[in-house]
């Protein structure tokens, strides 16, 4: 695939950084979009390239979702190499089976208590269902109509307005209400103190991805995909560009290993 000049020459330098971390949202970034949150996968380019990068030395991949966890290892089919954060910086997988997630009997409750509410919201629309959480809920309008669809966001926001400590996203098709306020941003900090990292490469397409672009610093590399504005440096049209400049930082990153030191 042919970047910019700028891109390419901002990919080259990110290749030669001693421990690199390329930290990657799921939807519509890696996976093109589809009606069954279950059914999407990466495309097969994106995928190749992530294996070609954990197979390099001092070089991590991370995903960076706002699935819940058991979702996002279902639809990833990623390696156990791979570090894997779910809703949206509130669940973690690193380097071990465990997924860490302290929840208390109150919060439990609470986010039951939460469902309750959204459950009823859904089953006044068409084609608007609720997907579970450990933290909260997201309420899916992607083929509900747009009347319907305005109308559930209001519904849901009207019920949902007396608890407390409720952290609201909208996404492309979906509203998630939370009561973790953990943002993707939060969970690239961490991320990047975890593995060590000496530049990040982060790509993402939404919203709650301008969290991540917001931490980047001087060395590292935002790339939004999809148009919109957005605080990531570069931009690029869709999964499949995504999966292209991928490949090129896999290729640059393999060279490292050839050029004399
Ligand atoms: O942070 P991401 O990995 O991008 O996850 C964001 C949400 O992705 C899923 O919903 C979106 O993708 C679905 C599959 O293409 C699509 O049907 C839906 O309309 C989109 O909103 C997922 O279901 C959500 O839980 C994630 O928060």
């Amino acid at each position: 695939m042919t970047v910019s000049a700028a891109l390419a020459q901002r990919l080259t330098e990110l290749a030669a950084t001693p421990r690199l971390l390329v930290a990657l949202d799921f939807d519509g970034t890696l996976a093109p979009e589809v009606d069954d949150p279950e059914n999407a996968r990466a495309l097969p380019e994106a995928r190749a390239a992530i294996l070609r990068l954990v197979a390099r030395p001092d070089t991590r991949v991370a995903l960076v979702s706002g699935r819940a966890m058991a979702s996002l290892q279902h639809v990833a089919e990623a390696p156990d190499s791979v570090l894997l954060v779910g809703s949206h910086g509130v669940e973690f997988r690193l380097d071990s089976p465990d997924v860490t997630l302290d929840q208390s009997e109150d919060e439990r409750k609470q986010v039951g208590r939460l469902g309750d509410v959204l459950e009823a919201v859904a089953a006044r629309f068409d084609q608007v269902w609720v997907e579970i959480k450990p933290a909260g809920f997201a309420l899916h309008t992607r083929l509900a109509s747009d009347e319907d669809s305005r109308a559930t966001h209001e519904a849901a926001l009207a019920e949902t307005a007396h608890i407390d400590g409720l952290t609201v996203r909208e996404g492309k098709n979906v509203i998630e209400f939370s009561l973790r306020s953990a943002t993707k941003g939060d969970a690239l900090r961490h991320l990047a103190e975890f593995t060590g990292a000496t530049a990040v490469f982060y790509a993402g397409d939404d919203v709650t991805d301008e969290d991540a672009f917001r931490v980047l610093g001087p060395a590292d590399l935002g790339l939004k995909c999809g148009l919109g504005a957005t605080a990531a440096g570069f931009s690029v049209a869709n999964p499949g560009e995504v999966a292209g400049v991928l490949a090129d930082l896999a290729s640059l990153r393999e060279e490292q290993a050839i050029l004399p030191s």
